[in-house]
This record gives C-alpha cells, sequence and structure tokens, in this order.
C-alpha cells in the first residue's frame, strides 16, 4: 500500500483537529504538513489537544506546497480562504479534497474548469457524513412526487455561511426532478423580511444558528393530509470523518473535479 502524503489546511478548526485524529489511525497515511492562519514555524505537536504530529504548520499555501512533497491536500477552513487554497493546490500538483463550504456556483465552476485543464482529480463534498449523503439522496427521491418542499437546517452557532453547503446541494439535487412551481401563497407578505427563508428556484430555505448543534437537518415535504420529513442529525464531528477518508481514497484516481460524495458512493 502506498503512502499518501497529506496536508490538512485548518488543523486548529473543530474539522481540521477530527481530520488529524482520523490520519493518525491510518497506516498509509502521512501528515506531511498544515496550513492555518497562526502559528507558522510550529510543530502540530506543539499545539494543544493537537496528535503529536512532527508536521511544520504554514501560514501560506504557495509557500507550503513549494516546500513539501504533497498528494492531496484536505481544506476545512472557511469560503474565500478554501477557494485560495483549492488554486493553489491545482498550481502544485496536489489533488484537493475540500470540505470547506460556501464556495459560489462560479467559484464551483472555475475550479472544476481548474481541474479539467490540469488533469487532476479533486473533491469538494458539502457533507461527508454518509447518513447526510442519504438524507440528500432520499430528498431528491422524494421531490418527484412531492413538489412543495421547504429545508430547515441547524448548526453551531460559530458557522460563517448560510444557508449550509448541505442545504443548498440538497436544493440543487431536488431541483434535478422537481416540477417548477412558488410555493405558499401567491400574496402572501413578509411582515418581518426574511420570515420566509431564503428563496432557492421557489422553495424555502431555513438556516437555525444555536450553541449546543453541531449539524442537523430536516427536508419536510408537504401534500393534501400529508406530510414526509426526511432528517439527519450528526451529533459530533467524527460523524463526517469515514467521508474524508473515502474521498482522500479516491481522488487519488480521479481526473475530474467530483462535487457531492454520492458521486464516489457505491
Ligand atoms: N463537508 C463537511 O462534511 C463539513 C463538516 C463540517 C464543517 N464543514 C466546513 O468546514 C469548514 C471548517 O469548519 P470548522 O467548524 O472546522 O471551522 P473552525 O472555525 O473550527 O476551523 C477553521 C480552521 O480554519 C483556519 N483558518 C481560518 N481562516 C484561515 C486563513 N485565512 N488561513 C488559514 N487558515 C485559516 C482556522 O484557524 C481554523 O483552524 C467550514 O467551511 C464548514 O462549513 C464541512
Ligand atoms: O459545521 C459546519 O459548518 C458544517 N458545515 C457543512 C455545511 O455547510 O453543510 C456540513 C455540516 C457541518
Amino acid at each position: 500500500m502506498n503512502t499518501v502524503k497529506i496536508v490538512v489546511a485548518g488543523p486548529r478548526g473543530k474539522m481540521g483537529s477530527e481530520a488529524l485524529r482520523m490520519i493518525q489511525k491510518q497506516d498509509n497515511y502521512e501528515l506531511v504538513a498544515c496550513v492555518d492562519k497562526k502559528n507558522g514555524g510550529w510543530k502540530v505537536k506543539d499545539i494543544d489537544g493537537l496528535p503529536p504530529f512532527e508536521a511544520r504548520i504554514y501560514e501560506d499555501m504557495d509557500e507550503c506546497l513549494q516546500e513539501v512533497e504533497a498528494d492531496v491536500l484536505i481544506d476545512l477552513t472557511a469560503p474565500e480562504v478554501g477557494y485560495k487554497h483549492t488554486k493553489s493546490a491545482f498550481e502544485h500538483g496536489v489533488r484537493p479534497v475540500v470540505g470547506t463550504t460556501g464556495f459560489t456556483t462560479d467559484q464551483l465552476e472555475e475550479l472544476t474548469d481548474l481541474s479539467e485543464q490540469k488533469g487532476l482529480g479533486a473533491v469538494i463534498a458539502p457533507n461527508f457524513a454518509i447518513g447526510a449523503v442519504l438524507m440528500m439522496q432520499f430528498s431528491k427521491m422524494a421531490a418527484k412526487y412531492f413538489p412543495n418542499v421547504e429545508i430547515i437546517e441547524r448548526h453551531h452557532d460559530q458557522k460563517l455561511d448560510a444557508p449550509s453547503g448541505t442545504a443548498v446541494k440538497t436544493a440543487e439535487l431536488i431541483q434535478q426532478v422537481r416540477e417548477e412551481q412558488s410555493q405558499g401563497h401567491p400574496n402572501e407578505k413578509e411582515t418581518i423580511p426574511g420570515a420566509r427563508g431564503a428563496d432557492f428556484d421557489g422553495m424555502r430555505i431555513h438556516s437555525v444558528r444555536l450553541p449546543g448543534l453541531v449539524a442537523h437537518q430536516e427536508v419536510v415535504f408537504g401534500d393534501l393530509g400529508q406530510n414526509l420529513t426526511i432528517k439527519h442529525d450528526s451529533f459530533h464531528r467524527e460523524s463526517f470523518m469515514s467521508g474524508v477518508k473515502l474521498a482522500v481514497d479516491r481522488v487519488l484516481e480521479l481526473d475530474v473535479l467530483v462535487y457531492g460524495l454520492e458521486n464516489l458512493m457505491e
């Protein structure tokens, strides 16, 4: 089994630190460096609470990838920086596995083109939890029969982007099969702006941010005399790690950008 050399961006974060613990458990993964906005020049083991890796922390992705030989970048940072890191990975011949959410459609298209130009695979997955991927797939199935649908996503209050990447991806999957229509009363009026949530192609998305939450989503379908609710909860960030590992293993064989873990699941 070949060793996979990995750079992690965002190692001090909630997801990045969990990814380090996942890497520590794999015999064929090697953490070769990390990138974060502070602690440049430190070793990972010097940071309280992180596994005792010797790998160095850089504050600049280009500098890191010039100095270090890597196969895969795992990015778990923040929207704008994650996008820059992903571009930098392509420039240095490194395959990105991106969990960072909040990329715009234009950014996703640009990264897809870059992946194709470079012939380098990449995985961008708004949600690495297998249960969440199934929740999205089941929602797509249901939307064919229940075109009236609203998405309620709930996350911890440190989250930067709204709606969540998972909610946007769910709405995109539903859009592929749902008859186009507007929902609610044609004359409805918001007396407080935003009361009806974000409008994605006539579907409403509601974002809840509260301390104590991790990552949760309900997709509620309505029809005469019946409702169907499809729900997923991540109670711990360990829930994302089997998906991160799947993406790292599969990205090595890819020469295109894959958006969504469902495309890697049989
Ligand atoms: N795809 C998934 O399954 C999944 C699951 C959970 C979270 N996420 C996403 O992952 C990202 C990280 O989430 P989190 O909860 O770990 O966030 P966090 O705030 O706990 O951690 C972010 C990390 O990025 C680093 N960072 C921030 N700005 C930076 C910069 N300019 N340069 C370098 N490093 C920088 C921070 O120092 C920190 O280490 C978010 O976009 C979140 O939406 C995705
Ligand atoms: O904690 C977060 O932030 C999460 N973000 C992802 C999203 O935006 O969908 C996935 C779940 C956790």
